[in-house]
């Protein structure tokens, strides 16, 4: 790696809004570069989680080190694929830090959509050199003018900047890569100062233990190397460096300006922060300033299918969350599932993508449920509470465009799907940041759902009074759509006390007993329908009824409709 000067490196990202390209373009510069073979089955090469296959989208950051040469030098270009969906633009922040400019990718066709402004404005504020790149220009429609045009006019950035191509044919990618060295300036560091390094993401591997990827700020480390984490203050012995390229190499040493992997026997959760600063043994240095927590916006109860998988669920939530930062990990527990978590994620796709994460990487079967919320129950008579749920605290116009608007508003009211309403609501372009602001009193009460008059614990809700009716209609509608039909009937109902405010039913299968009793006499067939009777009323006896997970989500979906 030695013969990577700084002046020779690159750190680059790619960002967009989601769809416009990025991971197809990645596929081309490592082609060009050689770092995968020119195939036609490069489709996505950086999104390697399985849920990013199935999906087609990125929801990891990936980074790659590209060899190129270019008139006779050779440069090292340090790639970062970052996601496009909103519920991910964490990662795209982290991966910012690492960088000194950017790719932003827009689609010739769409233009500029919500994310490649907000891409865009963490690029600027963090003083990255900006490149734009027009893609898909062999599109039918693309319009490669009028998307210039108009990145002039946001961004303003000199039209003859921009660069056309179709990263699916491959049109015009060269020219991408000697933008990235001509355009974006080497990093600002410093080889002869002691060891500075940034973790900016982390994986966790079930034999080697946490792989922390690294960004070299000052000075350099190699295998053998006596490491202290500026975090928690632990020494470790590094065991492996190495770039990805995209798989893991090994390499003897990685330099400052460099970006690579960091191997030292880190073991959980608490050893690897995202953020933490890493430097040599007894040559401490001033901690990078890490970056701002992640804030939660869906919150979702998760238990084990069955409490004697507790133990593997904790394990593979905390290694799930080392490469996951952004999810917020709080211990719950529920009367009818046992010990479980409060989790908080970036928005609903988040939510399902981890959930099929820990199903996939891990093998973890779930159960989601409404989240719980701390209450203070004051259990007295009197009527006490303001009938409004959210109350306008100010509004302040922060420029000709931006307003900010304050609101006192209840947790309750937030904790689901707010976040997605809101930024469907405003196309994307509106941001939401909360304080808790203490306990408050509210008229609350609390909603049972029943199944055949079992009440199912984990549907348990604390609505507010004036809410309870309409929550509890779509919480029967979204159930009745989603349970199987039965041998027999399944009423669903949802209860304040023993008041039932909403009902619908799940009509039964009816078997037909007679099908093999040709003519015969009538109490023959008497007999075999009473036998059907009392084995419905066994069934429902039992009151055995599966509620399928994907019944849960929609549930907690529910909200939204109300
Ligand atoms: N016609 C055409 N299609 C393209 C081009 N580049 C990408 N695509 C297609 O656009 C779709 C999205 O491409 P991706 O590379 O997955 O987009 P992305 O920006 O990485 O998406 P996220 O990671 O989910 O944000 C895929 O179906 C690609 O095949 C192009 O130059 N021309």
């Amino acid at each position: 790696m030695s013969r990577f000067s700084v002046e020779n490196t690159r750190n680059f990202s790619i960002i967009a809004h989601v769809d416009h390209g990025k991971s197809t373009l990645a596929d081309r510069l490592l082609e060009l570069t050689g770092a995968i073979d020119k195939t036609k089955n490069n489709k996505q090469v950086l999104d390697k989680l399985q849920v990013e296959r199935e999906r087609g989208i990125t929801v990891k950051a990936q980074t790659a080190s590209l060899f190129y040469n270019c008139e006779g030098k050779q440069y090292l270009l340090n790639l970062i694929d970052t996601p496009g969906h909103v519920d991910f633009s964490y990662e795209v922040s982290r991966s910012l830090s690492a960088c000194q400019g950017v790719l932003l990718v827009v689609d010739a066709n769409e233009g500029i959509q919500a994310q490649t402004v907000a891409n865009f404005f963490l690029a600027f504020e963090a003083q990255l050199s900006v490149i734009p790149v027009i893609n898909k220009i062999d599109l039918k429609n693309a319009d490669p003018e009028r998307v210039e045009k108009q990145i002039e006019k946001v961004f303003d950035i000199p039209r003859n900047e921009c660069i056309k191509i179709s990263a699916k044919l491959g049109t015009n990618v060269e020219r991408v890569l000697q933008a990235v060295i001509e355009r974006i300036p080497p990093p600002k560091v410093h080889r002869k100062n002691s060891l500075k390094a940034l973790v900016f993401d982390s994986t966790f591997d079930q034999y080697r233990g946490v792989i922390a990827n690294v960004a070299l700020f000052d000075g350099m480390v190699s295998k053998g190397d006596k490491i202290v984490s500026a975090h928690t203050k632990k020494t470790y012995e590094v065991n492996e460096v190495g770039v990805l390229n995209p798989n893991e190499q090994p390499t003897h040493k990685l330099y400052a300006g460099q970006v690579g992997y960091l191997i030292a026997g880190m073991k959980d959760v608490t050893e690897a922060q995202i953020g933490d600063t890493l430097y040599l043994h007894k040559q401490p240095v001033e901690p990078l300033p890490g970056f701002k927590s992640a804030k939660p916006m869906v919150f979702a109860g998760m238990y084990p299918i069955d409490q004697s998988e507790y133990n593997n669920l904790k394990s593979a939530v905390e290694k799930l969350t080392i490469n996951d930062s952004s999810v917020t990990v709080h211990r719950d527990s529920s009367l009818a599932l046992g010990a479980g978590w409060r989790l908080g994620f970036l928005g609903l796709l988040h939510m399902e993508v981890f959930n099929q994460r820990l199903e996939q990487e891990y093998n973890a079967s779930v159960i989601l449920t409404t989240p719980t919320v701390p209450y203070k129950a004051v259990l007295s008579s009197a009527k006490l509470i303001k009938a409004r749920r959210a109350v306008q605290k100010n509004m302040m116009y922060i420029d000709q465009n931006r307003v900010m608007l304050k609101y006192l508003f209840p947790l309750n009211e937030i904790v689901v799907d707010f976040y997605d309403s809101l930024k469907s609501l405003s196309s994307g372009y509106a941001s939401f940041d909360y304080e808790d602001a203490g306990y408050q009193t509210a008229e609350l009460v609390k909603m049972d759902i029943l199944l055949n008059g079992n009440i199912v614990e984990e549907l348990v809700t604390i609505v507010h009074k004036d809410k309870a009716h309409s929550v509890g209609k779509v919480i029967c509608e979204r159930l009745k759509d989603s349970l199987p039909r039965q041998l027999f009937e399944i009423a669903i109902q949802a209860a304040i006390g023993s008041k039932i405010i909403a009902r619908e039913t799940v009509k039964a299968y009816r078997k037909n007993v007679l099908a093999k009793c040709y003519g015969g006499d009538i109490t023959r067939k008497m007999k075999l329908l009473k036998r059907q009777a009392e084995g419905k009323k066994k069934l429902r006896k039992i009151g055995n009824i599966e509620v399928p997970k994907d019944a849960f989500i929609k549930v907690l979906r529910t909200q939204s409709d109300k």
